[in-house]
């Protein structure tokens, strides 16, 4: 059973629907990203699989638990690690005594080694943490007793980018030692180096699972060419150009075809400079969003 198993999955609450038949997998030793725009979901399919609300329909495992069985839930956790977006830490006591009590409970076999590497001052009230020092905290909490299993819901907000960088080798670490790793984000450059397979969701759907690097060679490349004015407007006419955007000397645009052609016509004319690099994921994730009139605005803030 895979470690993580959504099927037809609805919550509703009052009137408002959180997800809507929502089904996928995380298979065993992978990083899943699930992304979507602000209330497309994501939260609510978190809260469902750590026990925290109970779905209204549908059926989810995490680690072989039904949802729906309690006891099963609470056994399995055991070997998950969660990392909320919002921590609710107890403000009061210090970094330490937080850690001790998740390590009475689950253990904390890898306490030292992650405060090696993520650096809360653990001796501090929570209270003088920044939001930073806090995620670290997170962060520890979350590992220490070296699940198998970890849900996190945007866990890099609040990290500095050096620590944010650490924090994405760290998964990539962990996904190579077989580690399953699944988290909500909206920083699709994180998701574009850390994740195998993303999830995107949209008004409580799924739009489409796909492997990042699949999303990406469907994408095209970007291709940014400084040439003659006959090389720009032949360049524009070839087949597989899209998303053209001329600029002084030059000409930018989308190419999906085949390398070859786009080389044979590049050869005709004076090129001066050319680079041809993977399109910004923002883009390929605005092609799922184009019903939704705030996509291009929720990708431009969130990158
Ligand atoms: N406790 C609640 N009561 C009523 N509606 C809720 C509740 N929690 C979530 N919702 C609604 O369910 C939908 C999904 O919300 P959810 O928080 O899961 O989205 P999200 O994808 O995590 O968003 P964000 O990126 O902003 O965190 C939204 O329409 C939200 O308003």
């Amino acid at each position: 059973m895979a470690p993580i198993e959504v099927e037809n999955l609805t919550k509703e609450y009052g009137g408002v629907l959180g997800v809507d038949t929502v089904s996928f997998t995380v298979e065993d030793g992978e990083v899943f990203g699930f992304l979507g725009p602000n209330g497309a979901g994501k939260t609510t399919t978190i809260r469902v699989l750590l026990g925290c609300i109970a779905p209204t329909t549908g059926t989810a495992t995490v680690l072989g638990a039904d949802v729906h069985d309690e006891d099963a839930l609470v056994e399995a956790k055991q070997r998950i690690g969660y990392l909320p977006a919002t921590l609710g830490f107890d403000e009061e006591v210090t970094g330490t005594t937080v850690l001790d009590y998740h390590e009475s409970i689950k253990g904390g076999q890898r306490r030292d080694e992650l405060l090696n590497m993520f650096t809360p001052p653990v001796d501090r009230p929570v209270r003088e943490y920044s939001s930073g020092n806090k995620r670290m905290l997170g962060i520890v909490q979350a590992f220490m007793h070296d699940p198998d299993l970890v849900i996190m819901d945007e866990p890099t907000s609040g990290l500095d980018p050096l620590k944010q960088e650490r924090f994405n080798e760290f998964l990539r670490a962990e996904r190579d030692r077989g580690k399953t790793l699944f988290f909500s984000s909206h920083v699709l450059s994180e998701v574009r180096r850390v994740c195998d397979r993303i999830g995107i969701l949209r008004d409580g759907k799924v739009v489409t699972v796909e492997d990042v690097d699949t999303l990406l060679n469907r994408g095209g490349k970007q291709v940014r060419v400084q040439t003659t004015d006959a090389g720009r407007a032949a360049l524009a006419d070839l087949d597989d150009v899209i998303e053209t955007t001329q600029f002084p000397d030059g000409i930018q645009f989308i190419y999906t075809g085949e390398y070859n052609t786009l080389l044979t016509e590049l050869s005709r004319y004076d090129v001066q400079d050319v680079d041809i690099s993977e399109p910004p994921l923002e883009d390929i994730f605005l092609h799922y969003y184009e019903t939704d009139a705030n996509a291009r605005e929720v990708a431009e803030a969130d990158v």
